[in-house]
């Protein structure tokens, strides 16, 4: 009897191995891109006036061929493969959103707010992901559906512990304070952080870079992610996996929950938010 590529996705979905292995791959594509950092790194302009880096390709190339001889077979939307090639034009069942770097203009400016993100979705939502940033060697993953969420320390840096920090830590959203904070891109100008904040019910705000926006608020540290402008689904989709395994939520305009596989895999407005 042959098992289909799905049937194994699924199993080890349901075993909790798919989210291990893909925490084990991003944290190999953060080892790759960490020479790169601060070093100088040339710098190419895409199309849609985003940068570029040898990083972001060398880290895709290691994520797409570790995912393919895992699960081959699996439909996978990756940023720089859609850069060069143009989007699928529709999402499988299954399917992989990969970001290699998100955050590339703080990664550029040396900056410690950068991750490596890759969501497993099904049937147009994320059933899992894993985000690392390298620069901090921190981890966030998700567990067999239902399970909770995970971060641990790894890295060169923790060798002289024992590992100690190794370890998978639990994390949770922390219960609405009177105060609320969010977190902002740096792409949006004071006055709309301000208002956004508000909106959201936050008195204070902070800007930070990339996807680390939802682990942060996973992890109980902040309150809410306002986003008026686009990002591709690529930019949210193992962020909002995270966040949700965490007791948090990613709602869309329309208050739904954040859907994927959507035209040209782009999102519109949004906001995640911890307990
Ligand atoms: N007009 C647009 N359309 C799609 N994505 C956009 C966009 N403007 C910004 N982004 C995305 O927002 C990400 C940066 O978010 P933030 O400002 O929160 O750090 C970028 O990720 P990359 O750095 O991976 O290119 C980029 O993909
Ligand atoms: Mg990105």
């Amino acid at each position: 009897m042959t098992t289909s590529p799905t049937n194994t996705l699924s199993q080890d979905l349901e075993s909790g191995a798919l989210a291990l292995a893909i925490a084990e791959i991003a944290e190999d594509a953060a080892r790759v891109i960490l020479p790169f950092w601060r070093n100088d790194t040339a710098v190419e302009t895409k199309s849609d006036d985003s940068p570029v880096t040898q990083a972001d390709r060398a880290a895709e190339a290691l994520i797409l061929e570790r995912l393919a001889a895992l699960y081959p077979g699996v439909q996978t939307v990756a940023e720089e493969a859609v850069a060069a090639n143009g989007a699928p034009d529709s999402a499988d069942d299954w399917f992989w959103l990969i970001d290699p770097l998100d955050g590339t203009k703080g990664f550029v400016r040396g900056g410690e707010a950068f991750t490596v993100n890759i969501a497993l979705m099904h049937a147009g939502y994320p059933v899992a992901g894993v985000v690392t940033a390298p620069a901090t060697g921190t981890t966030w993953r998700t567990d067999v559906p239902g399970a909770g969420a995970f971060r641990r320390q790894f890295g060169e840096q923790q060798q002289g512990e024992a590992h100690a920090g190794a370890e998978w830590r639990p994390i949770k959203v922390r219960d609405r304070p009177q105060e609320g904070m969010a977190l902002l891109s740096h792409s949006v100008s004071d006055e709309e952080a301000t208002r956004l904040a508000a909106r959201h019910g936050c008195t204070r705000w902070q800007g930070t870079d990339s996807s680390l926006k939802f682990c942060l608020i996973a992890e109980g540290r902040f309150d809410a992610y306002p986003r008026s402008g686009p990002t591709s689904e690529w930019d949210t989709a193992a962020g909002q996996a995270v966040l949700e395994a965490a007791g948090g939520r990613v709602l869309a305009d329309d208050g739904q929950r954040l859907a994927y596989g959507k035209p040209k895999f782009l999102n519109g407005p949004f906001v995640a938010m911890g307990g």
